[in-house]
């Protein structure tokens, strides 16, 4: 008999059993699951915690539940679960000791799979295509090849005090274009001198697009993944999507060619071209095979700018925000940078070793205020698990609270308090032995914190970032009073909102601190023109 005939033939009690019966049994499955999963705020069926979830910040609200619920607990959003952690040995016992379960990421449809079609590694799931993203990124990023960026980084870090000099009050934009540089350097080996070049506008349209997409509750597709083989005639907001998608690939092709043309010309006996990661990646596809199409090779150098521009940026904007509330750790700063390099020049890479606090302080911007404030980007877990006798099952969301972790009282006590000798070597030293339980327990992580997340999907910028703020920090402060306006009152905690997080706008006094040191950013500034020549600038 064929199924509707059967059907056709169901006296109605049997319909309205079914109506009934299932959505009890679904509820039943979800409460079971409930019970066996980590703790959390009590969920509504169906709608699971949505409206207890807090519209802003909800970092700050998991940190409370963290307090309520313990380091690990479970949030529904609708019936799926994310277990939200907010200790650094549990991150690191799950996404760090069992990465082989826990390194995947959530689905994102319309950004991941319709926009990037699968291309950008920074959402991609766990597996093969994302391993040779992944091998790809680190080898343009090994010990060896980052020297090869340090002089671009001084270079930009010695341009961005000179131009300080002359327009103190647009910190926050010169601090942009110093991190859009060094990004566009290493990717492409060509330098932006101009927020207003047209490079630059088009990828903070492009990273505006994709984050619109990620709002929850916005794309039907998100909760029903099959929507996405609807044709377009019948689906008009995929069309939208990609044809997005169709540009942003455009011009990361664009970009790829422009350093094929430059490697050509170099090979044609031009000028010298630098070194850059597109670069190494073409002539490493020159003798070995990448399976990737050309369009999924564009993504790699073009994530760069997403994932390293804004975040490092961003972290710079905390550490003015730290140093102007926090003004005693500028003066600590001046005095170590006064001692070991002097007055006639500013600091550089090699003079890493010998500065402790200022090598220190970089660290202690990193936890104060992460600017990856839940961990980036969701990890997933790809198989069943437990843990502490709880059950995870596969699929499930996984988010490190990085604010929670950072600023757990256990690991950093009086954790607002900016405090740069928290990461002084022998401070980190007696922490590892448990020498000195007043400094509180030892991070678990060689890093000392979470910022850039945990185990196979760690960030592979992280090398990189580090060394940019490191220079630059070393440099403004050797050069710079920076100081707050008198009789301002400045909230440490008014952050913007989103994945990742900045200082909402704040005026600061930036001050050179003599006409001796403006001498020396004059001087270094003609050198680093000289050393960024070769850099070719993109157009406005
Ligand atoms: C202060 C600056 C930065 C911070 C705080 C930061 C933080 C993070 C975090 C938290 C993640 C997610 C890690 C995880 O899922 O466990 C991540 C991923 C990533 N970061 Fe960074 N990052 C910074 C700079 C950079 C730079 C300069 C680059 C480029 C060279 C970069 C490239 C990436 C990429 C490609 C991913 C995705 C990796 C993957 O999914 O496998 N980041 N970053």
């Amino acid at each position: 008999m064929a199924l509707d005939t059967l059907f056709s033939h169901w006296p109605p009690y049997l319909w309205v059993s079914l109506l009934i019966a299932a959505p009890v049994l679904t509820l039943l499955y979800d409460v079971v699951l409930w019970l066996r999963m980590p703790p959390g705020p009590t969920p509504l069926p169906f709608i699971g915690n949505k409206l207890s979830l807090p519209k802003s910040q909800p970092w700050v609200q998991f940190e409370k539940w963290s307090k309520v619920y313990g380091p690990i607990f479970t949030i529904w959003i609708g019936r799926r679960p994310t277990i939200i952690l907010s200790d650094p040995v549990v991150a690191v016992e799950l996404m760090e000791k069992r990465s082989n379960k826990y390194s995947s990421r959530p689905r994102m449809v319309a950004m991941g799979e319709i926009l990037w079609d699968g291309a950008s590694i920074l959402v991609q799931p766990y597996g093969k295509e994302w391993s040779i993203r992944r091998k790809l990124l680190h080898f343009a990023l090994t010990p060896k090849s980052l020297r090869l960026y340090k002089p671009v980084q001084e270079a930009e870090a010695s341009r961005l005090c000179y131009q300080l000099l002359s327009n103190p009050n647009s910190w926050e934009k010169l601090i942009e274009r110093f991190t859009s540089s060094i990004v566009f350097c290493v990717s492409y080996g060509h330098r932006i001198d101009s927020l207003n070049a047209e490079v630059i506008r088009q990828r903070f349209e492009f990273m505006q697009y994709s984050a619109s997409l990620n709002v929850p509750g916005r794309y039907a597709v998100e909760s029903f993944p099959f929507l996405k083989y609807l044709p377009n005639v019948l689906a008009p907001w995929k069309e939208e999507i990609q044809a997005h998608g169709r540009k942003e690939a455009a011009a990361n092709m664009a970009l790829v060619n422009l350093v094929r043309q430059d490697l050509a010309r170099a090979n044609t006996g031009g000028a010298d071209i630098p070194d850059s990661l597109c670069k190494m990646l073409l002539e490493t596809r020159e003798t070995q095979n990448i399976p990737l199409s050309d369009r999924d090779f564009s993504y790699i150098p073009a994530s760069l700018f997403g994932a390293g521009s804004d975040t490092t940026a961003s972290t710079l904007c905390s550490a003015f925000l730290a140093l102007i509330t926090h003004p005693e750790t500028l003066k600590t700063a001046q005095a170590e940078l006064d001692a070991v390099i002097g007055p006639d020049r500013t600091p550089t890479f090699d003079d890493e070793q010998s500065l402790p606090y200022v090598r220190a302080l970089v660290k202690e911007v990193l936890r104060w205020r992460p600017v990856a404030v839940l961990g980036g980007t969701p990890h997933a877990s790809t198989e069943d698990d437990y843990y502490e006798g709880y059950y995870i099952p596969a699929g499930t969301t996984v988010l490190g609270n990085t604010w929670a972790i950072n600023l757990n009282e256990a690991y950093y006590p009086n954790p607002h308090h900016f405090d740069p000798p928290r990461f002084l070597d022998s401070v980190l030293a007696a922490k590892s032995k448990g020498l000195d339980p007043a400094q509180g327990k030892a991070h678990p992580a060689k890093a000392g914190h979470s910022s850039f997340g945990w185990g196979r999907r760690i960030c592979p910028g992280a090398d990189l970032a580090a060394n940019s703020l490191f220079v630059a920090l070393a440099k403004l402060m050797w050069s710079f009073d920076i100081l707050p306006v008198e009789g301002r009152q400045y909230d440490t905690l008014a952050y913007t909102e989103g994945f990742n997080i900045r200082p909402r706008k704040f005026e600061c006094i930036v001050r050179v601190r003599s006409e001796a040191h403006r001498r020396v950013l004059e001087r270094e500034n003609a050198e680093a023109e000289r050393a960024l020549e070769k850099f070719t600038p993109f157009k406005e």
